[in-house]
C-alpha cells in the first residue's frame, strides 16, 4: 500500500503517456501492487461468505445489502474498490494493538494524529487549555461516548490541525456534462477557462492558508479561530479537509470523533516532548501527507502508572452495582399492572442512508412501551396511504443529502409533494431532522419540507419541528431530551390526559433486570465475554487439560502474555451439599450487610468461597458446636478440609448458619494465561489450562477429592454461556521483546505452555505480515506424546510458520525425546543451541519460563552450569550472576505457579 500510494502521488504529476512508456518499471510495480491489495480483499470476502457471519458491519452490508431504489446490490469489483479504500483511510486501531505493526499504517487519522501532536508540543499554552477542558469534563474519570461533544476547545485543536495539515490535501474536479456545447466551461468571474476533459486540482492546504479569510495570522496555530462559534461564520468552502460534495469523505464525522477521544485521553493522561528537541517538521507527500521522521517521548502524568491508568481507561464499563439493564429511561415500577391501560398505535418512519435516523428511530420504539405506545416502524417509503391514520401519531426522523431526501425516503417525499388536497385532517404527526450545517443551503432542508407538506396536507404539529445538526456530535443527547422532556411528554398529554405516568411500566410483568453488584464489587474492571468454544486437549484418564475460546466485550484489548481474570461460581453440587446441611429450603433467602436480599443458593453460588481449606479456628469453632466435645478432637481432623467436609463428617456438630457463613471467603476471580495473540483477531482470545483435581488421604484412611473451583468452573461452561472477566496486564517482561532481533528461548511444563502459544501465535501473525525476526526455541515438558501433548501436529505448524523450534520432554515416554525425561533434561540436552541463543555473554537473547516451581529450579541449575562452563571451573558469583539475570526484565522473565 506504500508503495502503491507512493507512485499514485507521483503520477499524478506526469502526463499518463509518460507513466506507461517511460515509467515502465514503476507502472507494472504499481499495477502489481494494485493486484496485491486486490487479492487480499479477495480473500478476506471469500472467508466472509464461508463464515456465512450474519455480524452486522460494513463488509456484509457491501456483500448481502441492495439499494432500495434500484433493487441493485454492489457489483463485486465496487465492494473490492471500497475494501481497498478503506483500507487507506481507515483507521489506526492496528497501531493500539499492534505497535510492531506500526509501519504497516498509512492512513490518514494516523497521519492526522501526529500533526496535532505535534502542533500540540509547540503550542503549550494549548495544551493547557485543552486539559482544563477535559479536567472539566472527565474529571480523573473514564472517557465516555457522550463527551467527545462537550469537548469545543480539542475540537477546534483538531479543526485546525487540519487546516494547517489537511491529511489528504488535495481533490480534482472536472466539469460533469457529456454535451460538448457545453463547453468551454468558465470560472472565477471568467478568470479561468475549463475545456472538456480538463480537471481542476484544488490545492486545500492552499486555500486554507488564504489570509483574505483567516487573516495575517494565517500560518500559525490558533486553535480559538476554530471554536465553534467562529468556525460556522467561516465562509463557504475554506475549510475543506474532508474533500468536497457528494463524495466527501463518509468516515467524516467518525473520524473526527475517534480524533477528539483519542486525543483527550491522551492529553488526559500523558505529558509529550519532542525526541529530538532539535526536530523540523519534513512532510511526506503522497496522496495523504504525514510527518517524517516525528518521535516523541510521553510520560504518565498525575503519578498515573500503565495499572491505574488501565482501571482509569475501563472505568465506568461495568455497571454501578442494583442498576437496571431493561429501559433505563422508563418511568418507576408501579403497583398498577400495564394492562390497566391500552396500548395506543405509533407510527415511527425514517429516512437514513448511513443509519443515523434509523438508530434514533429504533431508540424511540424501543422505549415506546414504557410511554403507552405500541410501534411500528418503516423507512419512509415503506409507508402506505393506509398507514397514516387519526388513530395513529406518525413519527418521522429524516435527514438530507445535497437537499435531497435519503434514498429510502425518496418516493414518500415524491408523494408527499405532489398532494394537493388535505388527506391529513385529523392525523398527528412530528418531525425529528438531522442535518450538518456544513450543506448550509440546504441544511434540514427535507425535514423542513416533510414537515411543511404534512401540515399543508391539513396534519397537527404534535410539537414543533427539531433539529440536529451532526457537526456538533451530539446528536444521541440532543434526541434523548427531545424524546424524554418533549415529545413523550406532549403525546401523554394528548392521549393519555387522565392517566398518570406510573401505569406504565418498564415491563408487562413488572420484572426489572439487575447486574449483579457481585460483578462491579469483586471484579471492578470486568465486563461479560461470551464462550465461543470449548475443548478437552489430553485423553480421557489423563489429568484433564482443556481450552476455552472467549468472545471479549467490547473495548478490552490484551496483549499476547497477558492474563484473563476470571470470576467463577462454586459448583452447583457443592452449594447443595452446604444447603443440605443446614438444613435450608430452596428458596431460603438472607439479607446482607449492606441490606440486600438474596436468596441463599445464589450467596453460596456467587458471593463466597466454599472450597477454601478451613482454618484452625473454624476447625475449633465447629469442634465447640458437637456435644460433649473437647479441644483434642480437632486433632483428628484433616488439614486441608473445607468447613464443609468437616461438617459432614461431623453429622452432630451444630454450628449456626450464620457463623458457618462468617468463615466463608468472599468469591476471588482466577488468572489463567492467554494463550493466543490479539493479531489473529482481537476480539476473542483463549485460555487453555489445567482442571484441578486433588485428593486427600484422610487419618482414617478414606479419601476426599477436591476440585478446583475456578477451572471446574471453566470446565463446566458451554459454547454461548456468559461469564464474568477481565484483562490483567503481565508485567512487562512477560511480553514479546519490542525487538524482534532479540532471539527468545521459552521454557514450559504442562499447561504452562499457554502463554507461549499466545507468542508463537503472535510471531507466526508478524511473520506473515513481512516481520524479520530472530529465532525462538521452545521448550516443552508433558507426559506422554499419545495423551497430554497439547496441540500436538497443529503445533508444529503453527511453530514453522513462527519460526520456532519445538523440542519435547516426556516424562513419560524419554525415549521419544532423546532420553530427556524433564523438560530441564531437555534444555540441558540442547544446552549449546540455547547458549547460543541467550548468549550469556552478550546481553542478546531473553528467556521465559512458565510452569511448577521444579521447572524453574531446573532451569536455574542448567543455567548456572553453563556459566560455570563459559567461565571455568570454580567461577566464583555464580548465584550473584544468576540473581541478576533472572532480575533483569530485557533478559529473563517468568511465570511460576504450584
Ligand atoms: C454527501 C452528504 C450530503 C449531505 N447533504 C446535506 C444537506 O444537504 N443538508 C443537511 O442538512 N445535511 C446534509 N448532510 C448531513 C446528513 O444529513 C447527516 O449526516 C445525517 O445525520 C445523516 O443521517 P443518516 O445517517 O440517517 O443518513 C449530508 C451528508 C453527506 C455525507
Amino acid at each position: 500500500m506504500n508503495s502503491f500510494l507512493a507512485e499514485a502521488g507521483i503520477r499524478m504529476l506526469r502526463p499518463s503517456v509518460v507513466s506507461d512508456y517511460v515509467y515502465r518499471n514503476q507502472t507494472r510495480k504499481f499495477h502489481q501492487d494494485i493486484e496485491l491489495m486486490r487479492h487480499i480483499a479477495e480473500q478476506v470476502i471469500e472467508r466472509r461468505k464461508a463464515s456465512s457471519s450474519s455480524r452486522k458491519d460494513l463488509v456484509n452490508a457491501m456483500l448481502y445489502e441492495k439499494d432500495p431504489v434500484t433493487d441493485k446490490a454492489l457489483p463485486h469489483s465496487s465492494v473490492i474498490d471500497n475494501m481497498i479504500t478503506f483500507l487507506i483511510a481507515g483507521q489506526y486501531v492496528s497501531i493500539c494493538h499492534a505497535p510492531r505493526l506500526r509501519k504497516v499504517g498509512h492512513e490518514t487519522t494516523s497521519g492526522l494524529l501526529s500533526f496535532i501532536i505535534y502542533c500540540l508540543i509547540q503550542n503549550p499554552a494549548a495544551i493547557e487549555k485543552a486539559r482544563d477542558e477535559i479536567k472539566s469534563v472527565l474529571g480523573n474519570g473514564a472517557m465516555t461516548q457522550n463527551m467527545a461533544s462537550k469537548l469545543p476547545y480539542m475540537m477546534g485543536i483538531i479543526r485546525e490541525t487540519l487546516r494547517l495539515y489537511p491529511t489528504a490535501p488535495g481533490f480534482t474536479v472536472q466539469p460533469r456534462s457529456t454535451n460538448p456545447e457545453d463547453y468551454p466551461v468558465h470560472i472565477g468571474k471568467e478568470q479561468y477557462v475549463v475545456r472538456q476533459g480538463e480537471a481542476i486540482s484544488v490545492q486545500i492546504a492552499t486555500v486554507h492558508r488564504d489570509p483574505t479569510v483567516y487573516g495575517d495570522d494565517a500560518e500559525s496555530f490558533r486553535p480559538e479561530r476554530m471554536l465553534d462559534e467562529e468556525f460556522k461564520k467561516l465562509p463557504k468552502n475554506s475549510w475543506k479537509p474532508f474533500g468536497n460534495g457528494a463524495r466527501a469523505c463518509i468516515g467524516r464525522a467518525f473520524a473526527l470523533q475517534e480524533a477528539v477521544i483519542t486525543m483527550a485521553l491522551l492529553v488526559q493522561n500523558f505529558d509529550f516532548e519532542l525526541a529530538d528537541p532539535n526536530y523540523e517538521l519534513n512532510i511526506r507527500k503522497t496522496i495523504t501527507i504525514k510527518p517524517v521522521g516525528l518521535q516523541i517521548r510521553i510520560k504518565l502524568r498525575d503519578g498515573l502508572t500503565p495499572a491505574t491508568l488501565q482501571r482509569r481507561l475501563l472505568g465506568g464499563k461495568a455497571l454501578p452495582s442494583g442498576s437496571a439493564l431493561t429501559s433505563p429511561r422508563g418511568p418507576k415500577r408501579s403497583d398498577s399492572p400495564m394492562d390497566s391501560v391500552d396500548l395506543r398505535k405509533l407510527l415511527i418512519c425514517y429516512g437514513s442512508n448511513t443509519g443515523t435516523c434509523q438508530t434514533l428511530a429504533h431508540v424511540l420504539s424501543r422505549d415506546a412501551a414504557a410511554h403507552g405506545f405500541d410501534p411500528t416502524i418503516l423507512t419512509m417509503d415503506k409507508v402506505q396511504p393506509h398507514h397514516i391514520l387519526p388513530s395513529t401519531p406518525v413519527i418521522i426522523i429524516t435527514a438530507s443529502y445535497e437537499g435531497q431526501p435519503p434514498d429510502n425516503a425518496s418516493k414518500l417525499f415524491k408523494w408527499l409533494q405532489a398532494l394537493t388536497e388535505s388527506p391529513f385532517k385529523g392525523i398527528y404527526h412530528a418531525v425529528y431532522g438531522c442535518g450538518n450545517r456544513d450543506w448550509a443551503a440546504t441544511f434540514q432542508r427535507i425535514p423542513t419540507l416533510v414537515d411543511d407538506a404534512f401540515i399543508r396536507c391539513g396534519s397537527t404539529p404534535i410539537v414543533q419541528r427539531a433539529t440536529s445538526d451532526v457537526a456538533d456530535g451530539n446528536v444521541a443527547n440532543e434526541f434523548d431530551h427531545w424524546a424524554d422532556e418533549i415529545l413523550w411528554p406532549a403525546l401523554k398529554k394528548l392521549y393519555f390526559p387522565g392517566v398518570s405516568e406510573q401505569s406504565f411500566d418498564v415491563s408487562r410483568s413488572g420484572i426489572k433486570i439487575f447486574q449483579s453488584p457481585r460483578t462491579s464489587d469483586i471484579l471492578p474492571d470486568g465486563g461479560v465475554a461470551t464462550v465461543d468454544d470449548v475443548r478437552r486437549l489430553t485423553s480421557l484418564g489423563e489429568p484433564e487439560k482443556r481450552q476455552i475460546t472467549i468472545r471479549l466485550p467490547s473495548a478490552m484489548a490484551y496483549r499476547a502474555g497477558d492474563h484473563i481474570a476470571v470470576l467463577p461460581t462454586n459448583h452447583h453440587d457443592t452449594v447443595k451439599q452446604v444447603m443440605n446441611r443446614f438444613g435450608m429450603a430452596h428458596d431460603t433467602k438472607i439479607v446482607t450487610a449492606s441490606d440486600e436480599e438474596r436468596s441463599v443458593y445464589t450467596h453460596l453460588r456467587d458471593f463466597v468461597e466454599l472450597n477454601q481449606a478451613a482454618t484452625d479456628k473454624n476447625i475449633r469453632t465447629i469442634i465447640a458446636s458437637v456435644p460433649n466435645s473437647n479441644e483434642d478432637d480437632s486433632r483428628s481432623i484433616s488439614k486441608g478440609l473445607t468447613a464443609l467436609q468437616i461438617l459432614q463428617n461431623l453429622p452432630t456438630a451444630t454450628l449456626p448458619f450464620t457463623d458457618y457463613l462468617d468463615m466463608l471467603p468472599p468469591m476471588r476471580p482466577r488468572r489463567y494465561s492467554i494463550s493466543s495473540s490479539p493479531l489473529a483477531d482481537p476480539t476473542t482470545c483463549t485460555l487453555t489450562y489445567s482442571v484441578l483435581e486433588d485428593t486427600l488421604t484422610n487419618p482414617d484412611g478414606t479419601t476426599t477429592t477436591f476440585h478446583g473451583t475456578g477451572s471446574t468452573y471453566l470446565a463446566g461452561l458451554c459454547r454461548n454461556d456468559r461469564l464474568h472477566i477481565s484483562v490483567q496486564p503481565s508485567p512487562m517482561a512477560f511480553h514479546l521483546p519490542e525487538d524482534p532481533s532479540v532471539p527468545i528461548v521459552m521454557v514450559c511444563a504442562g499447561s504452562g505452555l499457554a502463554p507461549f502459544l499466545g507468542f508463537v501465535h503472535e510471531r507466526a501473525q508478524l511473520r506473515s505480515s513481512g516481520a524479520k525476526l530472530a529465532p525462538a526455541l521452545l521448550f516443552i515438558g508433558c507426559r506422554h506424546p499419545d495423551r497430554d501433548m497439547l496441540y500436538s501436529s497443529q503445533l508444529q505448524d503453527l511453530a514453522s510458520s513462527a519460526g520456532v523450534k519445538l523440542f519435547y520432554a516426556f516424562s513419560r515416554a524419554k525415549s521419544q525425546s532423546n532420553g530427556c525425561k524433564y523438560v530441564q533434561d531437555r534444555l540441558e540436552k540442547e544446552k549449546e543451541l540455547v547458549m547460543d541463543a541467550v548468549g550469556l555473554r552478550d546481553n542478546r537473547g531473553k528467556m521465559y519460563v512458565c510452569g511448577g516451581l521444579r521447572v524453574l529450579e531446573g532451569v536455574s541449575s542448567v543455567m548456572k552450569k553453563a556459566y560455570v562452563k563459559l567461565e571455568g571451573a570454580g567461577s566464583v558469583g555464580v548465584d550473584e550472576w544468576w540473581e541478576a539475570f533472572r532480575a533483569d526484565g530485557e533478559r529473563f522473565a517468568s511465570e511460576v505457579f504450584d
